[in-house]
């Protein structure tokens, strides 16, 4: 599946956030949005999964309209925003096995813990853990569920240098495995490594 947007506008308050922005990204690519803080990534990334909703233009899922409640975009798009929330009451393992439950998933929970470092705490619930475990379990949770289209805002904020080593090759492996990628990043050796194109806001 792709996604993208087909002269985009968008604005707070009369504010312009951007306007007139068309790209698209197609499976097995990476589009990187860069640019300073405040210049609309985050904006644009909500607006792409449906969690604002554009002033001018059209945002494409497969060629069509967006319908973020349709089940194609529900079980196709997993996303990872500025926005993330855990139930307080359940526990890091058990978010990844109701999220693959939920979306019918066959994902090897216990593995995804393992990639991203979090079975020494998966018994642990979400308030307790640090920030960077935090970023972890909702990276995590876009790798249980099923998905062709990955949408991530500053995915590299809070890991360690072991850790943005492993996103790298996770997100080059999310490619080459047919997944369009959309990601925001102030990181530049990210973009570089990842990135078929940028968008500059
Ligand atoms: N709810 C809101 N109401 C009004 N203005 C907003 C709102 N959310 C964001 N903005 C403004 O929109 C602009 C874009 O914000 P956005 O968070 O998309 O930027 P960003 O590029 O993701 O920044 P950063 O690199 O700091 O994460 C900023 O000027 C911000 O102040």
């Amino acid at each position: 599946m792709s996604l993208g947007v087909g002269d985009a506008g968008f604005s707070y308050g009369g504010v312009p956030v951007f306007a007139d922005l068309s790209f698209t990204v197609d499976p097995g690519e990476a589009v990187a949005v860069v640019g300073p803080n405040g210049s609309g990534k985050s904006t644009l990334l909500r607006c792409l999964v449906g969690a604002e909703v554009l002033d001018s233009g059209t945002v494409l899922f497969d060629g069509a309209e967006l319908d973020e409640s349709s089940a194609a975009v529900r079980s196709g798009v997993a996303s990872l925003l500025d926005d993330a929330d855990y139930f307080p009451d359940v526990s890091v393992v058990e978010h990844l096995r109701l999220l693959a439950w939920l979306h019918g998933s066959p994902a090897d929970v216990p593995a995804v813990l393992g990639e991203v470092g979090l079975t020494a705490v998966a018994d642990q619930l979400p308030p307790t853990l640090s920030s960077g475990q935090r970023h972890r379990l909702g990276l995590a949770s876009c790798f249980v569920r099923p998905r062709s289209v990955l949408v991530l805002d500053e995915p590299e904020q809070r890991l360690d240098a072991a850790g943005r080593t492993w996103l790298r090759s996770r997100l080059l492996a999310e490619k080459a495995a047919g997944v369009a990628v959309v990601f925001a990043s102030h990181d530049h050796e990210l973009v570089e490594a990842v990135a078929c194109r940028t968008v500059t806001l």
